[in-house]
Parts: C-alpha cells; sequence; structure tokens
C-alpha cells in the first residue's frame, strides 16, 4: 500500500508507516510520479482533488481528507473515477469553538465590557453542526444568551430550537459556522451578501471561522464606503490565500485561517483520516491519538485567591489569545510583497496551539463548589481544587 500525506499533518508518518509505505508531500507540489502509483491520498484542505488530479492517480482506492470542510473534493469527479473519500468531520469543531471564544473576550476588553455586560449581548450561531454545537456547549456553561439559525437542522429531528436568518441579524455577535454551499435548497455562498449587509450596523461584531465566500467582501467593502460598518473577526477570507487587503481595517482581529489549528484539532484529523484507512483495509487500529499527544505542564493558580470572574478570560487567553495571532498577522500583510505566499507560509509554519483540555489548572480547596470553576470546567479545562 503506497499512501501519500501532506507534510502538515502531524503524527502522520507514525500512523501510516504502520500501514505501508508512506510518504509525505507539500501541498502544491506532489509528485506527480508518485501520485501515479500512490494507493492512498491523504490530503488537508490545501489539495483540491479535481479531475485533473485524479486522473493522474488511477490506483487510488481512498482520498481522505484530515479537515473538517470538504470544499476542495469535487466529488462529481470522485464519483465518475469511483474512488472512495473520507472527511475528518469534527475534528477541529473545539478549536474554532475556542477560537471563537477567545475572539469574544478580546472584543469585550477591546469595548471594556465585563463577564456581566457580555451576557447581556445575544450572540447568534449560524451553522449549529459540529462546530456550532462545540460553541453552544461553552456559550450556555458561561451563561451567555444564545440563539442557533440552522435550516437544514430545524427541518431534520433536531430537538433544539432554531430561529431565522433575519433574527441572527439582529444579534449582538453573529457567529458563522456553515460549510460552503454553491447551491441547492440552503446555499451559503454569500450568504452574509448586500441585502443581508445592509441589515447589520456598527455595534455589531461579526466572526467568520468558517469558509471565504460565505461573506459577500466586495458587498461588505462597497457598502463601507457610505457607511459605518459592523466590525469582523476574520479568519475565513474569499480567495485564499490570495485575500483582499482592504478587508483588513474593518477586522478588529485577522488571522490566516488557522481557527482550526490546534495541535489536537490537526491530529484528529490525521487518527481519523488513519481510522478510515485502516477500515478500507480490514485492518485494526494500532495506535492512537492519546498515547502521542504530549502533556501541558499544570498550572497552579492558588495564589490567585478566590475564584473570580477574571479567571475565565485568564484561562481563555493563556491557552489561546487571538490578539497575538492578529499582531502576527497584520505585520507580516503590511510588510508582504506576495499576499497569497506570506498567508500560506503563516499557516504552514503556525506555533502549537493546545486545546483547553489539555490544561490542569490548580484552585484553592474552597473553590470546589464555585461558580466559576464549575464554567472553566464547562469551557473544557481540568479543574483540580487543592489545599
Ligand atoms: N476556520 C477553520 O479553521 C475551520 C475549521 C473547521 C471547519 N471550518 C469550516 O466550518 C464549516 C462548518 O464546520 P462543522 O464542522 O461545524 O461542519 P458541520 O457539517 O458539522 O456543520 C455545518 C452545519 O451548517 C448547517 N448549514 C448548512 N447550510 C446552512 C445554511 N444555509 N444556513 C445555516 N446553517 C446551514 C448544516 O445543517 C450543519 O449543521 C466547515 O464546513 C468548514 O468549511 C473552518
Ligand atoms: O475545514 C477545516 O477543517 C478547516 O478549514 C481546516 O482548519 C483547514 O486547514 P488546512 O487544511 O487548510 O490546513
Amino acid at each position: 500500500m503506497k499512501i501519500l500525506y501532506d507534510d502538515n499533518m502531524p503524527f502522520a508518518e507514525q500512523c501510516f508507516s504502520l500501514l505501508g509505505d508512506a510518504m509525505p508531500f507539500s501541498a502544491g507540489d506532489i509528485n506527480l510520479e508518485v501520485l501515479g502509483s500512490a494507493d492512498a491520498l491523504m490530503v488537508r484542505s490545501t489539495t483540491k482533488v479535481t479531475a485533473e488530479l485524479l486522473a493522474q492517480a488511477p490506483e487510488l482506492q481512498l482520498v481522505a481528507t484530515a479537515t473538517a470542510g470538504f470544499d476542495h473534493f469535487d466529488l462529481a469527479a470522485l464519483q465518475a473515477a469511483q474512488v472512495p473519500y473520507y472527511v475528518s468531520a469534527g475534528c477541529n469543531a473545539i478549536a474554532v469553538a475556542e477560537y471563537v471564544l477567545s475572539g469574544i473576550f478580546a472584543y469585550a476588553e477591546k469595548r471594556q465590557l465585563n463577564l456581566a455586560d457580555l451576557r447581556k449581548l445575544r450572540i447568534g450561531v449560524v451553522g449549529a453542526g459540529n462546530v456550532g454545537s462545540a460553541l453552544e456547549s461553552k456559550l450556555r456553561a458561561l451563561l451567555f444568551d444564545y440563539c442557533l439559525c440552522d435550516p437544514p437542522l430545524a427541518e431534520s429531528s433536531d430537538t433544539r430550537e432554531f430561529v431565522d436568518l433575519d433574527t441572527v441579524l439582529g444579534c449582538d455577535i453573529i457567529c458563522l459556522h456553515v460549510p460552503l454551499i454553491e447551491d441547492g435548497k440552503h446555499p451559503t455562498r454569500h450568504l452574509l451578501g448586500a441585502n443581508q449587509i445592509q441589515q447589520l450596523n456598527a455595534n455589531q461584531l461579526v466572526i467568520n471561522a468558517c469558509r471565504g465566500g460565505v461573506i459577500d467582501e466586495s458587498a461588505f467593502l462597497t457598502q463601507a464606503e457610505i457607511r459605518k460598518m459592523p466590525v469582523l473577526i476574520l479568519d475565513a477570507w474569499e480567495n485564499e490565500p490570495a485575500i483582499n487587503r482592504a478587508m483588513l481595517p474593518h477586522c478588529l482581529f485577522a488571522t490566516p485561517h488557522i481557527a482550526g489549528h490546534t495541535l489536537e484539532g490537526k491530529a484528529r484529523g490525521t487518527f481519523m483520516s488513519y481510522g478510515a484507512l485502516c477500515n478500507h483495509m480490514g485492518r485494526d487500529e494500532e495506535i492512537s491519538m492519546n498515547q502521542v499527544l504530549p502533556s501541558l505542564p499544570v498550572v497552579d493558580w492558588r495564589s490567585e485567591g478566590k475564584c473570580d470572574e477574571s479567571l475565565i478570560g485568564a484561562a481563555i487567553f493563556s491557552l489561546y489569545d487571538i490578539r497575538q495571532d492578529d499582531r502576527i498577522f497584520r505585520q507580516a500583510m503590511a510588510q508582504s510583497s506576495d499576499v497569497g505566499r506570506t498567508f500560506t507560509q503563516l499557516r504552514k509554519n503556525y506555533a502549537q496551539r493546545r486545546e483547553f483540555a489539555a490544561q490542569t489548572i490548580v484552585l484553592n480547596e474552597y473553590s470546589a463548589d464555585d461558580p466559576i470553576r464549575q464554567q472553566l470546567q464547562g469551557l473544557g479545562f481540568d479543574t483540580l481544587c487543592t489545599e
């Protein structure tokens, strides 16, 4: 079994070498000779799986993506070539939810809002799948006011309460978590198009950590010429990697499509793809993610005294601080003579980031039943109470 894997998949060598001859490739630079004899292709979203690519890979038995989105797959071409495919659905949902929370807390800091003020804001979550649900559970833990909009799920057996898009457009914070869908009953390309953007005002925050193309950037920029616009947090951009820098001044925080790039988020994608290939080959999985993930040193916050709400923001920023990624991104973009190359390099060389669940926080013994401790746990942190 010849297995070609993206060199940006952590632990891929350990996994795939158990199943055969495993060879890395860099996205955008696949060796066509190797592709010609590959039995399995393991990609991330930076490799477009098109009819042209498949024509050069006649031996393929499986294509897997170590990502949640799969708009880089030409499904009709895969079907025509009779190559089964696998998507690592939900692999990085927690990572994106944590990115969004860091964004909301950094927004609150800029606007000098405390946790009680944040709880007065209504948060609209568009797309209540893996990411939207991971976010929902953390918002609920923090006692935030939120609503969900997901017409396909509203029409399904999902019993949660859903609102329509117009209701979300009236929320203080709007979080977009839909796949990029071009057609059908519920398309999402330009879900925030000219008409929807017209309904937004300067007091709102819009977060796009799903796909560029869900917001119509031209329509946004056109309206920005005549009035004050909502503030943005953008991780996903139209025309990546060659993004439009004119959007940057409208962003409170801007990042190069790294919302899902925790070590766990990427590793889960690798291990899910490995599981899919094991399944395809009728083999048992011999290695699991928990065996290989390094642990983080425990942090001791007993000297912080009583649990108070400031611990929540501090805990979030200690694991992921969107402000730092924003600084790096803006600086690189300001100096860049090749936006696409800079965007790609920033993603490829992104610093290691961990999920909240990797962090154990030691608190004072008397914090055992404290609501703040419960909220930290609801966010995913591991907490210990001791003298
Ligand atoms: N920035 C990142 O790093 C990053 C990471 C993970 C996922 N993503 C993107 O986010 C998307 C969502 O991820 P997910 O794991 O939650 O996917 P998912 O498939 O689990 O959930 C998507 C949800 O969107 C809903 N939906 C579809 N059309 C809709 C519409 N018109 N209006 C409202 N809801 C609609 C679906 O019913 C589904 O419940 C992915 O497809 C991917 O493109 C980005
Ligand atoms: O769809 C996804 O899972 C995310 O957008 C993912 O983080 C993309 O990361 P990439 O494959 O481009 O490294």
